[in-house]
């Protein structure tokens, strides 16, 4: 059965990629499986229909057969436990890529989306400017650490898997902050998820939602 995802019916970021359905229309081109869309906008995602799915009325979410999923890490686990392509099928292996799935939410995503909220949500407030050097400082220390275990290796252990679909996806959003660019390693590192055919078919989809153009 195809599976259905949510994703916004207009993008802040202007379909860039940024938005986390992004790692779930990935996670599914990695995996090699098709997949419907359903928009949802801002206002339409705070009502009764859609917390139904959704608790705290976001998207992605994820619908199929019986399950009904949120949270992109837990919707990247489920097509990784499902397919080929995402997780190893050596046990030691495949924990350790699940445990890098979960450094990525937990302890790298978690600052970068500091930095975000500091920016948008509390550009105003007058503490943010004493605030955001501490928040990049920690967002530094994760990335100087990051860097040092990555070093010139192409993943983050061993082949591609779903720990560096979700750890580049958290990355990126740090991109227009320029902060990435201060360690060559884990740009080239982002450069190379964003180079992979499906990453690409995922991000074409996404941004053909907001320009409106069918994806190529
Ligand atoms: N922990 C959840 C977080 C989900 C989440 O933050 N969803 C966001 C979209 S992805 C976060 C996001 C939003 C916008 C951009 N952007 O650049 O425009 C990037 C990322 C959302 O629905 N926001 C609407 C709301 O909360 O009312 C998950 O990983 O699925």
């Amino acid at each position: 059965m195809t599976p259905t995802i949510t994703a916004f019916e207009s993008s802040p970021d202007r379909g860039q990629g940024l938005a986390r359905d992004m790692r779930v229309r990935w996670a599914l081109e990695e995996a090699g499986q098709p997949y419907d869309v359903r928009l949802v906008s801002f206002k339409a995602m705070k009502e009764p229909a859609h917390r139904a799915l959704h608790p705290f009325g976001q998207i992605p979410t994820y619908e199929e057969g019986g399950v009904a999923l949120f949270e992109s890490g837990a919707i990247v686990f489920h097509v990784a436990q499902r397919h080929a392509g995402l997780l190893p099928d050596e046990a030691n292996a495949r924990a350790r890529a699940i445990t890098w799935m979960f450094a990525a939410l937990n302890t790298i995503e978690p600052p970068i989306i500091d930095l975000q909220t500091a920016k948008f949500a509390e550009g105003d407030k007058p503490w943010t400017a004493e605030r955001l050097p501490l928040i990049k400082d920690r967002i530094r220390a994760r990335l100087g650490e990051l860097s040092d275990y990555l070093g010139e290796a192409e993943w983050l252990d061993g082949a591609f898997s779903a720990g560096d679909l979700v750890m580049v996806h958290a990355l990126l959003r740090l991109r227009p902050s320029g902060m990435l660019d201060e360690y060559p390693n884990l740009a080239a590192y982002v450069a190379r998820g964003e180079a992979r055919p499906a990453f690409k078919r995922a991000f074409a989809a996404q941004l053909a939602v907001f320009t409106g153009k069918p994806a190529t």
